[in-house]
């Protein structure tokens, strides 16, 4: 397994299943801005509520291969081990298929993620203890709290600027090093003092 994290903005991806689990699984598709398609002949009450309003598409039948044939990634999410299996073997080798029935199937799997801001972590067990993943995505959650998105804008406007800098590659490194200093992470006041040092470099 390869880990990568995606940018599916605007892509079609199809849910095959319209129970609970499939139904956990859109909230993050539609979080990362992905065209959502559920096709089920039945769907749960939180796929009923996303549908009324209008933020996924539904289709309310059994699935056939034309129903995935353009997806860029596709969640296999029904209670039928059989018609799971199916959807995995008929979709083309470049398409992204997760089979949450069954770890041994489909290209890829989604791990347990703790998001802050721009920082994201994610757990894989690759199959073998998924309550374990989430266990040390919960255990994470704890050293890697909240206030982890506010240091993440300060990082990044920093970066931004160094890259910008008229400075000398190792100049930048070693700023972009510094920025990582534990002081910055505890103290606002030392973030804008460090912000405060970069921008005269800025403006030379
Ligand atoms: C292969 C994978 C496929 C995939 O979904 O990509 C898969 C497969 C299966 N899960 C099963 C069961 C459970 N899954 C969870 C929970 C999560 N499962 C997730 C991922 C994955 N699950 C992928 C591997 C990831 C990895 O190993 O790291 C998480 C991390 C992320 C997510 O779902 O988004 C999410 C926590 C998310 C969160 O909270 O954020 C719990 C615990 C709970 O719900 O509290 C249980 C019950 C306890 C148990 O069985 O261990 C079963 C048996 C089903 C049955 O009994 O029929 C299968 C089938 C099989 O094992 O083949
Ligand atoms: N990966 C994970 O995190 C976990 C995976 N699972 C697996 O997920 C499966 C689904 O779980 P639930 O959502 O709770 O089941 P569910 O029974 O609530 O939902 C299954 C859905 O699939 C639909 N369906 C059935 N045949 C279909 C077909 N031919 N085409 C399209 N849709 C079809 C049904 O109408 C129903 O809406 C379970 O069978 C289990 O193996 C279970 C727990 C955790």
């Amino acid at each position: 397994m390869y880990p990568i994290t995606l940018n599916i903005e605007n892509r079609k991806c199809i849910i095959i299943g319209g129970g609970q689990i499939g139904y956990f699984k859109a909230r993050p598709l539609l979080e990362a801005g992905a065209e959502v398609t559920v096709v089920s002949p039945e769907i749960c009450q939180g796929f009923q509520q996303l549908k009324k309003e209008g933020k996924i598409h539904v289709s309310l039948k059994e699935v056939e291969e034309a129903d995935y044939r353009e997806a860029f990634l596709i969640i296999v999410a029904t209670n039928s081990e059989e018609v799971n299996e199916r959807v995995y073997r008929t979709a083309s080798h470049s398409q992204l298929v997760n089979v949450i029935s069954n770890h041994e199937l489909g290209n890829f799997h989604l791990p347990a993620t703790l998001n802050r801001g721009m920082l994201a972590i994610s757990v894989s067990t690759n199959g073998a203890s998924p309550a374990l993943a989430k266990k040390i995505r919960n255990d994470l959650g704890e050293v890697y709290d909240e206030s982890y998105e506010e240091y993440l804008e300060f990082l990044f406007e920093a970066r931004k600027i160094i890259k910008k800098s008229p400075l000398t590659h190792e100049e930048k490194s070693k700023l972009l090093k510094d920025s990582i200093a534990d002081v910055y992470k505890h103290s606002t006041k030392e973030r804008y003092r460090f912000l405060a040092r970069l921008l005269p470099v800025e403006a030379e």
